[in-house]
């Protein structure tokens, strides 16, 4: 039988699903040492791919892995068609419309500009608001387009407001919560369901003790 093939957003997500897997008894030795290598065997019948976040989706998408670890900010942006399973907890932050401190950005009628990494997410939260506004895409440090002029205004992550707040800027609305997802293929959802189900129900049950430690300690 091949492996189940998973495939991991390197990054920011990356230690937290290493460490999920290792709790739920995943030997991870080949990730935690993978020098420059990209598709890693790991216990349990499992492979795992490291991959850029939207990359993850088109993966799943198309059927070459299986299952996917990725963030619902990136979900929401590319879209896509795969089943999203389970939210695994981790990898937590928000999208927000943020701008400079003290600017009143709903205030007058002319339409506003939007700097985004996610012009998607930025154009469905402005037509839900029935509002004209312009949107650039910006590839990263997206803080930086009000301060430079370009933009009225940015929709982005924000996790500890830290980045905001050392460049004068501070959220508006905040537009929806994010957290990493497990995404599964379509047709592996049905051809593999057994195999599938084993792994996201030990998954889900470290998930949910997770949390429960976490509200303990809050
Ligand atoms: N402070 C944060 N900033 C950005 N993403 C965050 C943050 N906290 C959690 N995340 C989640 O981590 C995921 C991966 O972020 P990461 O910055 O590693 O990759 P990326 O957004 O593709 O950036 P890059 O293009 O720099 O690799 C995001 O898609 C999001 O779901
Ligand atoms: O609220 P904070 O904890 O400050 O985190 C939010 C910042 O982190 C992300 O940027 P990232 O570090 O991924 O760099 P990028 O802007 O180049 O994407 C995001 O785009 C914000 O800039």
């Amino acid at each position: 039988m091949k492996p189940l093939r998973i495939a991991l957003t390197k990054g920011r997500l990356e230690e937290s699903t290493v460490n999920l897997f290792e709790q739920i008894g995943i030997d991870c030795s080949a990730v935690r040492n993978k020098g420059r290598k990209l598709i890693l065997p790991v216990g349990d019948g499992l492979e795992v791919v490291l991959a850029k976040a939207a990359d993850v989706i088109t993966y799943v998408e198309h059927g070459v892995c299986d299952l996917g670890v990725v963030g619902k900010d990136t979900i929401m942006e590319k879209g896509g068609s795969f089943y999203e399973i389970l939210d695994l907890g981790f990898g937590k932050c928000r999208f927000a419309l943020a701008g400079p401190v003290g600017s009143d950005f709903f205030s007058g009628y002319s339409a506003r500009t939007i700097a985004s990494k996610y012009p998607h997410v930025a154009h469905s939260y402005f037509e839900s608001k029935a509002m004209d506004i312009r949107v650039i895409k910006i590839e990263g440090s997206v803080e930086l387009a009000p301060l430079l002029g370009l933009s009225d205004a940015i929709v982005d992550i924000v996790e500890t407001g830290t980045t905001l707040k050392e460049n004068g800027l501070a959220v508006i609305e905040t537009i929806s919560d994010v957290s990493a997802r497990l995404i599964v293929n379509a047709a592996s959802m049905k051809l593999r369901k057994t195999e599938i189900e084993a792994l996201t129900d030990r998954m889900e049950r470290s998930v949910k003790l997770s949390s429960v430690k976490e509200e303990r300690v809050c």
